[in-house]
């Protein structure tokens, strides 16, 4: 059994010592608490926020790997000797690339994991200055199996399940995710947890940005697909205990992956996606204007 603390933060667009100060704060808030936490959980661009025009002014925004984000995580974990879901973070990796990531941080403060947003927000530009994860892989904790997504990840039903198969007993989920869409949020979230009978844990944030408004709501969802633990509109800490056992008992109870049918399911889900490679191809041929 663990104690999961989501922050749900309200997050000012480009103020990360603003933003610093309220995790920081709500950091030692959630370590004072009668049980305290196993695993932080924060939200995605917790440390400078999100907008459109961002993804045309990255340098204002990206940070290199090791930057000051992710050692200020790194040393709220040592120094409360706790495990930190880091968020997201915009990074600049040594392969020159920038991407959208999470860090799973341990209790001393090394980095033992890390996951980069694998489906980009075409809609709003983000698929201009960032590069998709390419490494999905599920981690190993004292806790439990886990894997990760960001925000407009939920919609892809794939990853997960890909994950799942790889034995994930926890998704876990940080977000950006506005108004008006708490239907999708909810209902993605927890189709999320049934059918892959896994916690489903997701950080979201509240406030407002310069692409508007976001409603909270984090979402702790067992693998029944009931809800243990729901944030308000607000900014405040989302707590849960989170008993991994129960992912043993429902795949015990409904054999649904002894029941997968793989060679029955549609060759279009292995077919190339063309309509992104139109996408690129337009890029391409603005970039060259
Ligand atoms: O999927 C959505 O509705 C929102 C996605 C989003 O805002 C994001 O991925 O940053």
């Amino acid at each position: 059994m663990i104690q999961v603390a989501l922050l749900q933060t309200d997050i000012h667009f480009k103020e990360p010592l603003r933003n610093f100060e309220t995790v920081g704060g709500l950091f030692e808030e959630a370590m004072a608490a009668r049980q305290k936490p196993d695993v932080v959980i924060l939200p995605e661009d917790w440390s400078c926020g999100f907008s459109q025009e961002m993804f045309h002014h990255m340098a204002d925004f990206i940070e290199p790997e090791g930057g000051p984000s992710v050692s200020f995580l790194r040393d709220l974990a040592r120094r409360h000797r706790v495990w930190v879901v880091g968020g997201s973070i915009g990074t600049q990796f040594s392969d020159g690339k920038m991407r959208n990531t999470t860090f799973l941080i341990d209790r001393e403060g090394n980095i033992a994991g890390d996951y980069s947003k694998t489906h980009l927000y075409s809609d709003m530009d983000e698929d201009l200055p960032y590069s998709q994860g390419d490494r999905n892989a599920v981690f190993e904790t004292e806790w439990g199996k886990v894997a990760f997504m960001i925000c407009y990840d939920i919609r892809f039903c794939e990853l997960s399940r890909g994950y799942a198969l790889e034995g994930a007993e926890a998704l876990i989920v940080t977000s950006n995710f506005p108004n008006p869409r708490l239907n999708h949020w909810k209902t993605l979230l927890t189709a999320r947890a049934i059918e892959n009978q896994m916690f489903v844990i997701a950080c979201n944030r509240v406030g407002t940005s310069p692409m508007g408004s976001y409603f909270g709501h984090s979402l702790v969802i067992d693998p029944f697909g009931e809800i243990l633990a729901e944030g308000g509109e607000k900014q405040e800490i989302v707590t849960a205990q989170v008993d991994f056992s129960a992912v043993k008992t429902i795949r015990e109870t409904i054999h649904m992956f002894r029941d997968r049918q793989p060679h029955l399911y549609s060759r279009a889900l292995l077919t190339p996606n063309t309509l992104q490679e139109e996408r690129r191809e337009a890029l391409r041929r603005l970039s060259e204007r």
